[in-house]
């Protein structure tokens, strides 16, 4: 038999995942641990794409998880009970993976092929669930490819890897590309505006019709109303090859990106003729003109007697990338207007994530739609081609992928890379934890971060003089990183949002700075104290301490990054960065951080359940429904993530921290609707309430919290899904209301509950079941958690989230289409002040009847 392998949950990129189908011991069976055979097990079974440009090579390829086989018994119990057979569920063609960008410069083709020979990407197609890469009729392996490369390099792919690259149209792959990221990523899109960056969340539903605008050497302008149908409306010839071009002539410059960076140090006002320079330093207020508007590119030449050499290359970059990015704009803008189209999506080599290239043609569509139309760029734009190539392999079953089954998540290299592969792929931990140990030390000088978008670069009119803090571009010439993507199928919406279409599960939104330089201080300072804790979870070995390091490494470099561009990984609240955190920690490795406090902790409690029971048994029914949530909210000072917190644990035992905490309790709690919940629960005179049907608690904390939604996986201090059953078994021997509601709920299946009576019947129990949530945050996003989670939620109608990161980091303004009861204690003076207007430990019982 082989370990269970905890959850089945594939959020985190950085758990093994296991095709045990015909295991096998090999060996003496007697044996402690003897060698497990799994025959069918194969690291990643991986598909491959490519879109092969002049200068680079971007390969998208997908990596697939093994569904592995459970034999949980709850599971199946509680599966069992909220209905959720195979059969009302979609069959997925996939069973979830993970979606991989990389890029290569073309001239470094070799290392490309190295690549994707070193990772076998080229041989996915022969397994037994092949649905991608065909044997060509010579018996050739098949990769779909796209770009004028694919012609280019056939016979090279055939030499080096046996494989025929099956072409595909470029403009096909563009479209099919946009339109799978538009549909499938959250915030895909961004408007770019005098150096702000503001995501857009675009309906699935209204996304068509668009414009593509595809700015390469050339530029094409593409009608999109839907998948596969799109036409070619016009287009410039005009675009990233004039301007590489001229710019060579005119400057010497000996590459695209040295052109580009050299206009960031520009200043167009001595080549341009601006209408000041007509109007005596005068606005034109009568149509429109400030002052700096450009009246004519290159104008300003004509007047002054000056050769080619009496003018600076950096502002004669800056005037022609001023002049062809607006020209862009302006044309399509007017194809835009000639079609009734609103939103224009501009992509292609050109742009590049630069951000006075996005701010010249944002003004120019601004400009002349006088607002009307909307110029918005893409995260993956340098990927669109190559995901296309990707998308027309038939049979993979990603092309109706929801938003809320993806997850974007950022490795370790992610900080320094942005998506670019600087030497060979590593093969295991120990070679990723040596590039963490080097490149932190050499990817500052190399790759350091440089802002691309100071706000304000641009100024009123875009075309005042760029004020840039960088005179480089990042080395991947990109201020944009892309993920790896997370396919889950599993993952659905949370029931019962009121609206998830409104829903945003952060409170505090980092694009705030002060806001990300406060979380950013109180993560790094917390950085020693959990490096500590990890490595004590593993033993203290060598090991552990190597990869502890490597952690506060990794992790570190993710918050220098996101300080200088905080929308590099997308909309960022603190949420993300809380669970960055515990991604990081798996990513090398740590398993629970906080295992054994966990443990002593819910030792500790359950050790004074039985008094505490015998007192609540005791009350009346108002005072017991008081002292229940007084206790859930003491309890909430168990919390291993607050600074505050762990300062007061060098104070005394959790059990005596637990009783000052309820001692000091006073009503009325800063937010304290109780009174109104207590009418719900318990009704008021005679008037006897309806009872609720299904209540789901999403606990928070080990100790003393109740229980019932738990984490996929660890993340702090917080109980999982795992370990519920247990503690529950546990606290069932101490009340025999808990033991039937468990029973019926089959939570005591495996467990040996010293009973009472020994009686079985619970026919007249509410049952009790565990299901976890579908995360591995303190945090949680509702708009994808787990199938399991889901089901139960449709027929519930009292939702309780408990602890700060559930209730207010995230959800605090969630409308629920059922009743919500939000409790938590604040631990955190900054957020007390910010959200209720108190003190650090002021507590809030929020109620909300359904909305
Ligand atoms: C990580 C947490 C959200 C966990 O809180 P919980 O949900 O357990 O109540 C919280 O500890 C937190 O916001 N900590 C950072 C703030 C601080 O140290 O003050
Ligand atoms: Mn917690």
């Amino acid at each position: 038999m082989v370990p269970p392998t905890s959850n089945s949950i594939h959020r985190s990129g950085s758990r093994p995942q296991l095709d045990l189908s015909k295991a096998a011991i090999e060996g003496n069976f007697e044996e402690r641990d003897p060698t497990i055979l799994l025959p069918n097990q194969s690291d990643d079974i991986s598909h491959l794409a490519l879109d092969i440009g002049g200068s680079l090579i971007k390969l998208v390829y997908f990596s697939r998880h093994q569904d592995r086989p459970t034999n949980d018994k709850r599971k199946k119990t509680v599966k069992e009970r909220l209905g959720i057979s195979n059969g009302n569920r979609r069959s997925y063609p996939i069973l979830g993976g993970r979606l991989h960008f990389v890029k290569f410069e073309t001239s470094k083709i070799n290392e490309c092929l190295d690549f994707i020979s070193s990772k076998q990407l080229h041989r996915g197609g022969v397994d037994s669930h092949s649905w991608h890469s065909d044997i060509s009729s010579n018996g050739n392996a098949v990769i779909k490819a796209t770009g004028g490369g694919a012609y280019k390099y056939a016979d090279l792919f055939k030499e080096r890897l046996g494989v025929s690259l099956d072409k595909e149209d470029e403009m096909d792959c563009l479209v099919a590309g946009a339109n799978f990221l538009l549909k499938a990523i959250r915030h895909e899109a961004f408007t770019h505006m005098e150096g702000q960056k503001e995501f857009v969340q675009i309906d699935q539903n209204d996304l068509f019709p668009y414009l593509l605008v595809n700015i390469g050497s050339g530029v094409s302008m593409i009608k999109v109303d839907g998948d596969g149908k799109f036409e070619r409306v016009s287009g410039t010839n005009v675009g990233g090859g004039t301007y590489w071009g001229l710019g060579r002539l005119l400057t010497k410059c000996k590459s695209f990106d040295e052109l580009l960076e050299l206009s960031q140090k520009g200043d167009n006002r001595t080549i341009d003729m601006l209408v000041g320079d007509i109007y005596g330093g005068m606005d034109y207020n009568k149509i429109g003109l400030s002052a700096s508007t450009i009246a004519s590119s290159f104008g300003k030449t004509i007047s002054e007697k000056k050769e080619l050499t009496g003018y600076r290359p950096e502002d004669i970059s800056l005037s022609l990338l001023r002049m062809i990015s607006y020209n862009i704009g302006q044309i399509s803008y007017l194809n835009a207007l000639r079609f009734g189209l609103k939103r224009i999506f501009f992509g292609g080599f050109f742009i590049r994530g630069h951000a006075y290239t996005m701010d010249t043609i944002s003004f120019a569509v601004q400009f002349w739609s006088k607002g009307e139309a909307q110029a918005m760029f893409l995260r993956h734009e340098g990927f669109l081609g190559a995901l296309g190539a990707f998308m027309s392999y038939e049979k993979h079953g990603l092309d109706d992928l929801m938003v809320h089954q993806l997850v974007e998540r950022f490795p370790m290299g992610a900080p320094y890379t942005g998506g670019k592969i600087h030497g060979p792929p590593l093969g295991d931990l120990n070679e990723k934890i040596s590039w963490m140990e080097k490149f932190v030390q050499k990817g500052t000088e190399i790759t350091a971060p440089v802002p691309m978008a100071p706000s304000g670069t641009t100024g009123l009119g875009g075309f005042e003089v760029p004020s840039s803090k960088g005179g480089i571009l990042r080395s991947d010439a990109s201020a944009l990183n892309v993920g790896v993507l997370h396919l889950v199928p599993t993952l659905e919406v949370f029931p019962q949002l009121a609206d998830p279409k409104m829903y945003e599960p952060n409170t505090i939104d980092l694009a705030n700075h002060s806001e990300l330089e406060y979380w950013f201080t109180v993560l790094s300072e917390h950085l020693p104290d959990l490096v500590d804790k990890a490595v004590a979870s593993e033993g203290g070995t060598d090991d552990s301490k190597r990869r502890g390091d490597a952690f506060a490494r990794a992790f570190s470099a993710h918050l220098a990054r996101l300080m200088e561009e905080p929308a590099a990984y997308g909309k960022l609240g603190l949420a993300n960065l809380l669970e960055l955190r515990e991604e990081c920690l798996r990513e090398f490795q740590f398993v629970d951080a906080y295992r054994s406090i966990k443990q002593r902790e819910n030792e500790a409690s359950l050790a004074v359940l039985s008094d505490l029971l015998m007192e609540l048994d005791s009350m009346t029914e108002e005072t017991r429904l008081l002292t229940l949530i007084e206790g859930v909210l003491a309890a909430n000072i168990f919390d291993w993530g607050s600074r505050a917190c762990v300062e007061l644990y060098h104070k005394g035992t959790i059990i005596e921290i637990y009783r000052m905490s309820r001692n000091k309790m006073q009503r009325p709690w800063r937010v304290d609707d109780f009174d109104a919940f207590k009418e719900r629960m318990l009704g008021s005179g005679d008037k006897k309430p309806r009872p609720h049907k299904r209540a789901l608690l999403f606990v928070d904390n080990s100790g003393a919290d109740v229980v019932l939604v738990a984490n996929s996986l660890p993340a702090l201090n917080d109980v999982t899904a795992m370990e519920l059953p247990d503690i529950v078994a546990e606290a069932a021997k101490h009340c025999d209301i808990l033991r039937r509601a468990a029973e019926a709920g089959g939570l005591l299946v495996d467990a040996m509950i010293n009973t009472s009576d020994g009686s079985k019947d619970n026919s007249s129990s509410v049952p009790l079941m565990v299901v976890e949530n579908g995360c591995g945050s303190p945090c949680i996003d509702l708009r994808q958690v787990s199938s399991e989670l889901a089901a139960a939620a449709k027929d519930a109608d009292l939702i309780v989230l408990e602890g700060m990161g559930r209730a207010l980091h995230t959800n605090f303004n969630a409308q629920f289409k059922c009743e919500a009861l939000k409790l938590a204690m604040v631990k955190n003076q900054r957020l007390a002040e910010k959200l209720i207007k108190g003190n650090i430990y002021d507590c809030v019982c929020r109620y909300e009847p359904a909305s």
